[in-house]
């Protein structure tokens, strides 16, 4: 039978659930003095932001929606694909809107270099950038991140939103994924 022992697939915790929620009160008092005023739309990336989209918006006091856009490029695997693919597009026109990009990590940039071109067409007011993790070492595509929790490491992780082949995604921590899991 498959294992079941979820703890012996992980390598390192490498962000625990009480950093991530630190740093995401701290990114919420950055974004609601930056947005002051303003009508904020956030955008979550489907499926690893919803983590980061649940605890982030709920630290913010300022008036914001919410919607949410699904693409794809990893499939089972550990690398991108490079081709990213809409699943969900979103349901509210960005024209004029004050738009920030909540991710749960900027790996490569090509989803999210591929989302703020997309994005720019549409006639947004701004659009901005929120990614809990960073790996700096892995950047195929620079992408200018206004928010960032973490830089990593450039190794593959699970947890909080992230999954490999699906799983792990409800995992309290980030951690590293142990390479027998994928090798
Ligand atoms: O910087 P990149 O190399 O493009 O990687 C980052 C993207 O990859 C992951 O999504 P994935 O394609 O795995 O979809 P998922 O969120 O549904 O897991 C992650 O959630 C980011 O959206
Ligand atoms: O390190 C990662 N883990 C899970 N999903 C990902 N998508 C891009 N990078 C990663
Ligand atoms: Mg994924």
């Amino acid at each position: 039978m498959e294992s079941t022992d979820v703890q012996g697939d992980l390598a390192q915790v490498l962000v625990t659930e009480e950093q991530i929620h630190d740093k995401l009160r701290e990114l919420a008092r950055r974004i609601e003095a930056d947005y002051e005023g303003e009508d904020l739309l956030l955008v979550g990336v489907l499926k690893g932001a919803v983590m980061v989209m649940a605890d982030l918006s709920r630290e913010l006091r300022n008036h914001v929606e919410i919607d949410w856009m699904a693409v794809s490029s990893y499939g089972n695997s550990t690398k991108s694909s490079g081709v990213v693919q809409i699943r969900k597009d979103l349901d509210t026109p960005l024209e004029g809107r004050h738009v920030l990009i909540v991710e749960d990590i900027i790996d490569s940039g090509l989803t999210l270099s591929w989302l703020l071109e997309n994005f720019a067409a549409r006639g947004a007011a701004s659009i901005e950038v929120c990614a809990l993790l960073r790996k700096p070492d892995a950047a195929k595509v620079e992408i200018d991140c206004r928010y960032v929790g973490f830089d990593i490491p450039n190794e593959f992780v699970v947890g909080y939103g992230l999954d490999y082949a699906e799983r792990y995604r409800n995992l309290r921590d980030v951690a590293v994924l142990a390479p027998h899991v994928y090798a």
